[in-house]
């Protein structure tokens, strides 16, 4: 019934994990759910999670909108929460669907995978897609890893994504005015020599809050600080390219003000906090972009419901007092999302 895994840890001790499919777990890989994405002109979130509050309200959110969603976890999650906790908590996100009355398709996804052996230990502990990051490797190496995760996930049909071009910010240590963007002549080989089912590529977003300079920006008519267009020119030149192929955007996230403000008047300092506009996420959206990732923006929606609380009842240390808040306003941004930027709402 079970697979095991052996892992030779020691010398004379060898211990073995439970392999799992995450058929089993109730799970769906991102093929078909991308098919339809990109036929329907609309982008499926990829949310990240670390804990049971985000788990709750990514799955309360597509539930209520009827939305697909990834639900996407880093290595740095996998270290937070303990892998094993992470999958049973992702097994757990499709029982409670299905108890809040919408069976939704639920991918479980490892975000920047960094090396073969964690997109394996990813694909053998359930996950139904994992990305295999070799973006910062020079190029032949990046392809030559992407071929070695695709061969291995795709024997257990867990589909992969790869990417190309540097996303400048936190991610690579380079500074956020500096961005290698994706070279379109290279996807096409890219694709056809690794067999990736997804590709990441690098047309002007970042991750975390941060992503322009206010140099670099423009004031609207309101005074408020526009940034730069993301390049669509280089997502056109690459759906020319490689028509149909599914398309992603991380660093998406939009750093909504008004939590920015509620963060620097409840005790934050929050500087220089600038993301992608939603205009140019929901032009995005109906493009081949068909996965959109979003973390800072549910990461700022909690610390400013937590800051709110704790700041206005200076004597609660009920953690449900202040998380319960914090599970909510993450609620209503997922469902944002859903409903008016991506327009995966009701495709489920
Ligand atoms: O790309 C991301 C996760 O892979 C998240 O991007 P943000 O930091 O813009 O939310
Ligand atoms: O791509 C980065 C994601 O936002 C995950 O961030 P993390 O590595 O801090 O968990
Ligand atoms: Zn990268
Ligand atoms: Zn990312």
């Amino acid at each position: 019934m079970f697979n095991f895994v052996k892992i030779e840890t020691h010398k004379f001790l060898n211990y073995y994990i439970i392999m799992v499919s995450y058929k089993e777990l109730g799970l769906v890989n991102t093929r078909e759910m991308f098919a339809k994405a990109i036929k329907g002109g609309y982008a499926i979130p990829a949310f990240n999670f670390n804990n049971m509050e985000q788990m709750q309200a990514i799955v309360q959110a597509c539930v209520e909108t009827s939305s697909p969603v990834i639900m996407q976890v880093s290595s740095g999650a996998r270290k937070y929460a303990n892998p094993t906790i992470l999958r049973y908590m992702a097994q757990g996100a499709v029982e409670y669907a299905k108890e809040l009355g919408k069976n939704i398709p639920i991918v479980l996804h490892l975000d920047h995978g960094d090396t073969f052996e964690l997109c394996k230990d990813c694909v053998d502990m359930g996950f139904s897609s994992v990305m295999i990051d070799g973006s910062h490797l020079p190029y032949d190496e990046n392809v030559a890893l992407t071929k070695k995760v695709v061969e291995y996930a795709h024997k257990h049909d867990v589909t992969v994504e790869g990417e190309l071009g540097v996303l400048a910010g936190v991610e690579d240590e380079v500074s956020a005015e500096h961005h290698t963007y994706t070279r379109p002549e290279d996807v096409e080989d890219f694709v056809k020599k690794t067999g990736v089912d997804s590709l990441a590529i690098s047309i002007g977003t970042s991750h975390g809050a941060n992503k322009f300079k206010p140099e670099q920006c423009t004031r609207n008519a309101d005074g408020v600080l526009v940034p730069p267009e993301l390049r669509f020119d280089i997502l056109e030149e690459i759906e020319k390219r490689i028509p149909g192929f599914p398309i992603v955007l991380h660093g998406s996230s939009s750093v909504p003000q008004e939590y920015v403000h509620i963060i620097n008047t409840h005790g934050g300092a929050l500087k220089d906090a600038i993301g992608i506009p939603e205009e140019q996420l929901r032009r995005a959206a109906k493009s081949a972009v068909c996965k959109i990732n979003i973390d800072s923006d549910s990461r700022l929606a909690m610390t400013a419901a937590v800051r709110l609380v704790l700041t206005d009842k200076p004597a609660e240390f009920d953690p449900r007092k202040y998380l319960g808040p914090a599970r909510e306003e993450m609620k209503k941004l997922y469902m944002h999302k859903c409903e008016k930027v991506l327009g995966s709402a009701g495709k489920a």
